[in-house]
């Protein structure tokens, strides 16, 4: 088969920490990678369930039709319990300012201290559509109807927890 290349996009970034030139443009670890890095435009410390906002040094403009979406990144989930408490934080295309990140310290017992220049969340740019919200009478039918929260069934080890309780 005939290699398509990916799709790219251009994205204007301005560096709005230029302090120590520590503030680096979202780069991609690895080729096929969705989640661009960014980084901590400051020294944060975060004791147990603390949680800061981090600048990252960096403001973008995403194209229209686009958005950004700042998620945690899984290794410091996994080793740290570094999370973010809006992930994914939605970074709208006619945002200019600084990207932050609403870091939180999960871990019930350690404090986590994170240096500036320190990879902290990554950023993928996705295509969005804008909806025309359309006010009506009836919905059209489907086969989930109003079916949710669990309407499907079949929790495994957690309905066995719950029998008798509910
Ligand atoms: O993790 C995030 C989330 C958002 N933003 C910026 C970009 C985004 O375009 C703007 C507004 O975000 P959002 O719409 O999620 O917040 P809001 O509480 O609805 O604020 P606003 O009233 O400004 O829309 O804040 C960040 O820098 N980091
Ligand atoms: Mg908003």
């Amino acid at each position: 088969m005939p290699e398509t290349p990916p799709p790219e996009l251009d994205v204007p970034v301005l560096l709005t920490d230029l302090g120590d030139g520590s503030a680096a443009l979202p780069r991609y670890a690895l080729p096929g990678d969705a989640g661009a890095d960014l980084t901590a435009a400051e020294d944060v410390e975060l004791a147990p369930f603390q949680r800061a906002l981090v600048g990252t040094g960096v403001a973008v403009a995403i194209p229209e039709g686009y958005a950004g979406f700042v998620h945690p990144r899984s290794g410091l989930a996994h080793r740290l319990g570094l999370s973010m408490v809006n992930a994914p934080g939605t970074i709208d295309a006619g945002y200019r300012g600084e990207i932050k990140v609403n870091l939180i310290n999960l871990d019930p017992t350690s404090s986590l201290t994170l240096r500036r220049g320190d990879r902290i969340a990554q950023l993928v740019v996705q295509p969005v559509v804008r909806a025309r919200f359309v006010p009506v009478a009836e919905l059209p039918g489907s086969e989930r109807g109003a079916g949710g929260h669990g309407s499907t069934g079949g929790h495994g080890s957690v309905d066995t927890l719950l029998e008798g309780r509910i």
